[in-house]
């Protein structure tokens, strides 16, 4: 539910790595902890486990991503509930459920959802943000709950 203009500025910002990426998303969630915070944060259960005890953040954890939780993410982005998508992947290890991951990153670019899937553009992603480049992400957020207030409509 949207309440005024700070929440209808803050993005939810789902954040996943596999095994191997974890400590990269602990740093990252360090390092960009003052961006992150003002932000509504999801994450698989493992992921969001690891930023909880590394930052004190607050994350809504879904289930692990081999139990079901990059599926649960991917039914957010397709209500149009996930603003921006850091999903740090290990391109180096086969994963048991590949096309739970394959489903999630398909759906992003289905929603146009801005999706990071390594920490270079991750970190490009979250500097943006702090600089205001996915300020239309709410505008779309606002189309959707209330045709009437967007002001690209013409009727
Ligand atoms: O497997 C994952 C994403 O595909 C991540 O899940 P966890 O955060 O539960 O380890």
């Amino acid at each position: 539910m949207l309440n005024g203009v700070d929440d209808l500025m803050k993005l939810n910002i789902a954040l996943i790595a596999h095994d191997k990426k974890k400590d990269e998303m602990v740093k990252m969630s360090i390092a960009y902890k003052e961006i992150l915070k003002d932000h509504t944060l999801y994450a698989t259960g493992t992921t969001g486990g690891r930023i909880v005890e590394a930052t004190g953040l607050s994350v809504h954890r879904f289930k692990s991503g081999p139990l079901g939780g990059d599926q649960q993410i991917g039914a957010y982005v397709s209500d149009n509930k996930i603003d921006m998508i850091i999903f740090l992947r290990d391109p180096l290890t086969s994963q048991p459920h590949e096309p739970d991951i394959s489903a999630l990153l398909r759906l992003s670019d289905v929603y146009e959802i801005p999706l990071a899937t390594n920490l270079g553009t991750a970190e490009m992603l979250l500097l943006g943000l702090d600089a205001g480049f996915l300020d239309w992400r709410p505008i779309a957020k606002k189309r959707e709950i209330d045709p009437a207030a967007d002001p690209l409509d013409d009727n």
